[in-house]
């Protein structure tokens, strides 16, 4: 017996999207499938067509070519009544939030309920509900401009939950915020993904984000899909030279001296038998970030330090690239 095999929660087929009075594209020949219940990271560096994809997800641009497909639905082709279902399935959070000053937070959870028309009780419980899953329960009567960056957030996630949606969209969600508050919302957004069973679309330009939260990942540039793959796997073998500069910006300044070279790998862990490996080698530890995807150290080493594979028993996601000083 053959089980329906359900469809990915994206795909982007050859789809194509100039702005008007633009030169260039900003997406060109898009081909990417998102894979339901995935965390999937897209990441690129400023102008590469990440705005512009979310731009398209949500309905607010349409492709100039190729065709988009929703949960199997081509959205290019629905009437508006189907694009309004299918945008209540897709709750959107945003850089600067978004937030009405007016309304409180619970009015704010709710708008997107009112809007629909639904009754006043019924929403207002549904958005208690939310608040209390992202850690504001006691916050609904207070209003945005009163509360932090990181809290703020949490109502944009609630209000993008309030639908339903199979499907979020975070677009640069963490990118006004100080590192560990951003680390906090991350951490919220991925245990949500589980407990919801979302499709969870990170957009960003930072690659700690990436590392942090997603299980797939797929780097743009141009307008075009240059790599993608399961995230540890990318990050730690980057084959394109735009995901390399990605994970370039993170070097440390160092001073080599004769002889050495500056490695960057990914670890399993820097438990004993790790450092113990790293001394064998003469390896020197300069940097090191633990992250849910391992271990991201940069080491220096001499040239002729040997295979640094051993390192990693798990060796078949890792290859290291020698980074130029
Ligand atoms: N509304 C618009 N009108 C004209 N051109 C646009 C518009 N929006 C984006 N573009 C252009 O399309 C290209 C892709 O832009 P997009 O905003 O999708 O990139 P991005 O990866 O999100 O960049 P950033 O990280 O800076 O937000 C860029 O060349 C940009 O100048």
């Amino acid at each position: 017996m053959t089980l329906p095999s359900s469809p990915p929660a994206l795909h982007f087929e050859g789809v194509s999207k100039t702005y008007p009075g633009q030169p260039a594209p900003a997406l060109s020949d898009l081909t990417l499938t998102v894979a339901r219940g995935s965390r999937t990271g897209i990441i690129g560096r400023s102008g590469a067509g990440k705005s512009t994809l979310v731009r398209l997800i949500s309905g607010l641009e349409t492709p100039d070519a190729g065709r988009l497909l929703v949960q199997g639905q081509d959205v290019t082709r629905l009437g508006r009544a189907e694009q309004r279902q299918r945008q209540a399935r897709t709750g959107l959070v945003f850089q600067h939030f978004n937030l009405l000053a007016q309304p409180t937070v619970l009015g704010n959870v709710t708008l997107p309920l009112e809007l629909a028309g639904q009754p006043r009780a019924q929403r207002e419980q549904r958005a208690l509900e939310l608040l209390e899953q992202v850690g504001l329960a006691d916050f609904a009567r207070r209003y945005p401009a009163q509360l932090s960056g990181g809290q703020k957030q949490r109502v944009g996630i609630a209000r993008a939950l309030v639908t339903g949606p199979d499907l979020l969209l975070a677009d640069e969600a963490t990118s006004a915020l100080d590192p560990e508050t951003s680390a906090g919302i991350l951490d919220l957004l991925t245990r949500l993904q589980r407990e919801r069973d979302l499709t969870l679309l990170i957009v960003t330009h930072q690659l700690e984000v990436v590392r942090a939260a997603t299980t797939h990942v797929a780097v743009l540039d141009r307008g075009r899909l240059v790599e993608q793959g399961p995230t540890r796997h990318l990050l730690a073998q980057p084959q394109h030279e735009v995901t390399r500069a990605l994970l370039d910006a993170h070097r440390p300044e160092v001073t080599l001296g004769a002889g050495e070279v500056l490695r960057h790998v990914n670890l399993d862990d820097l438990g004993a038998q790790t450092l113990a490996a790293l001394a064998r080698l003469g390896a020197r530890l300069v940097q090191a970030e633990a992250h849910p995807q391992g271990v991201d150290a940069w080491l220096v080493v001499r040239e002729d330090a040997g295979d640094l594979s051993a390192l990693r028993p798990s060796a078949e996601v890792w290859t290291p690239a020698p980074v130029s000083a």
